[in-house]
């Protein structure tokens, strides 16, 4: 199996690099810059200095000017950096026109985060959906890994491209290509049986009718820790950048007795790349399927407004928006200025304050559960003369439907139904399953 990129297993120190075009842009450019940093960190490289540039136009060869990336080239070499990271996404030949520039290896945000994806996966299906990711990101940037070859066999002034004979690198990227198609096809292939694996799980949890709410959030905010206060299981808590790549579930009880089972998800960062949302997806339908959420933040972070915005993104992206959410100010124990505990409420009123470090405010959080399922759903069992289909047709559409069967001139369905239709067919409710 070839390798797709040997870097950071080489590289020793950073140059971090985040372009900016508008004024307005430079706040938040500082905070990513100033995440990347983190990011950068997790992978074991040292960094040696960050810098925010201001480009007055977006350049389509090296996204800067030639001149500011001459700079910034000059900069990694004072500092004796072997890699410059680039905040902002780099398309492929992009990146292929940094490298050539600096000659040092170039690399941006997102394959910063598929390098630690890729450290940090445990399971199969982890190192499936990683593995899915790198190679979609690798595909167009073969090219770039093999380039060297050309130049040997070429002799003088053998260019990229043109020429009538194909160097021994271009033949390598074909081979390269075709494996990792190959590699690809797998990947996806597997990951559909992992899916179907899932979808088996659920529909047991289905119709045992135990309500599930997934934890999700921002990479570090706590949710693992959340997990294990509420179920005393021992799932990995660290402080550290994307602890969880695999989902957990775990059961609960709460306060009035009724069980709850609790889903832990991977984290998530800003500017996800999109590739790692997909192959991730096997595990993010988890959160996508809950009967509701439980966003869980980090209290104590500045940033805590944008983190929080970033997870309701991704949220949205996985059509998961319209589900109801328990929002969890996590780490309150690191909030002691009165001030910042009177706007946190102001501005995120219905939040539960909460540690689930020192346990503080997770009475609170089970009640906010409790009260979210006193709505929700019941499993009841109808029987409905044939000429009430429309009632049929309800339960099809707002209910779930767990199974129909006909006797005589009567319908029995089996349905998880929410109160809001609940009363509406309570004439034919037969006794609650
Ligand atoms: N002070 C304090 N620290 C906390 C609290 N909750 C979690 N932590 C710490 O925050 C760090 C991250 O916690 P995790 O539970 O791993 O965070 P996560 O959200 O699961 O992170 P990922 O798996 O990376 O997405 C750990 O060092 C925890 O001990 C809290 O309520 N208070
Ligand atoms: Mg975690």
């Amino acid at each position: 199996m070839f390798e797709v990129r040997q870097k950071p297993d080489m590289v020793e120190r950073a140059l971090l690099v985040r372009i900016y075009f508008d004024q307005r842009e430079e706040s938040e450019a500082e905070s990513l810059l100033e995440e990347l940093g983190e990011l950068v960190s997790t992978l074991g490289i040292e960094v040696a200095e960050s810098v925010l540039y201001r480009s007055r136009e977006m350049h389509k060869k090296l996204l800067c000017g030639t001149g500011k990336a001459a700079e910034i080239v000059e900069l990694a070499r004072a500092h004796e950096c072997d890699v410059i990271v680039i905040d902002n996404g780099l398309a492929p030949s992009q990146q292929r026109e940094w490298e050539k520039l600096a000659d040092l290896c170039v690399i941006d945000r997102e394959e910063v985060i598929l390098d630690i994806f890729a450290k940090r996966a445990q399971t199969r299906e982890a190192r499936l959906q990683v593995e899915l990711a790198r190679m979609q990101y690798a595909l167009p940037r073969l090219a770039r890994m093999w380039g060297h070859l050309d130049r040997e066999g070429a002799g003088s002034g053998g260019g990229a491209g043109g020429g009538a004979s194909r160097g021994m690198g271009e033949k390598q990227i074909e081979v390269d290509r075709r494996l990792a198609h190959l590699t690809i096809d797998r990947a996806k292939r597997e990951l559909e049986v992992v899916r179907k694996q899932r979808k088996t799980q659920r529909k047991e949890r289905e119709r045992l009718g135990t309500p599930h709410a997934a934890i999700v959030g921002y990479t570090n905010a706590g949710k693992s820790t959340l997990l294990n206060r509420l179920s005393g299981s021992e799932v990995m808590a660290k402080d550290m950048l994307f602890a969880t790549l695999d989902t957990t579930t775990r059961r609960t009880e709460l306060p009035d007795g009724q069980p709850l089972l609790l889903t832990d998800t991977v984290g998530f960062v800003r500017n996800l790349p999109h590739r790692l949302v997909e192959a991730f997806m096997a595990t993010l339908e988890e959160a996508v399927l809950a009967d509701f959420l439980i966003h869980v933040l980090d209290a104590s972070s500045p940033e805590m407004d944008r983190l929080h915005q970033t997870t309701l993104e991704v949220m949205e992206e996985l059509g998961a928006e319209d589900k109801q959410v328990i929002t969890v100010l996590n780490k309150i124990d690191r909030v002691t200025d009165p001030d910042a505990l009177a706007e946190l409420k102001l501005k995120y009123p219905d939040a539960v304050h909460a540690s689930a470090f020192t346990g503080q405010g997770v009475e609170d959080f089970l009640l906010a559960c409790t009260r979210i399922l006193a709505d929700r759903v019941r499993r009841q069992q109808y029987r409905i003369p044939q000429k009430r289909a429309d009632l049929v047709s309800l339960l099809h559409r707002d209910a779930k439907v767990l199974s129909t069967e006909y006797d005589g001139d009567d319908i029995l369905v089996s349905a998880v139904v929410p109160a809001s239709i609940a009363g509406r067919l309570e004439t034919f409710s037969l006794l609650p399953a």
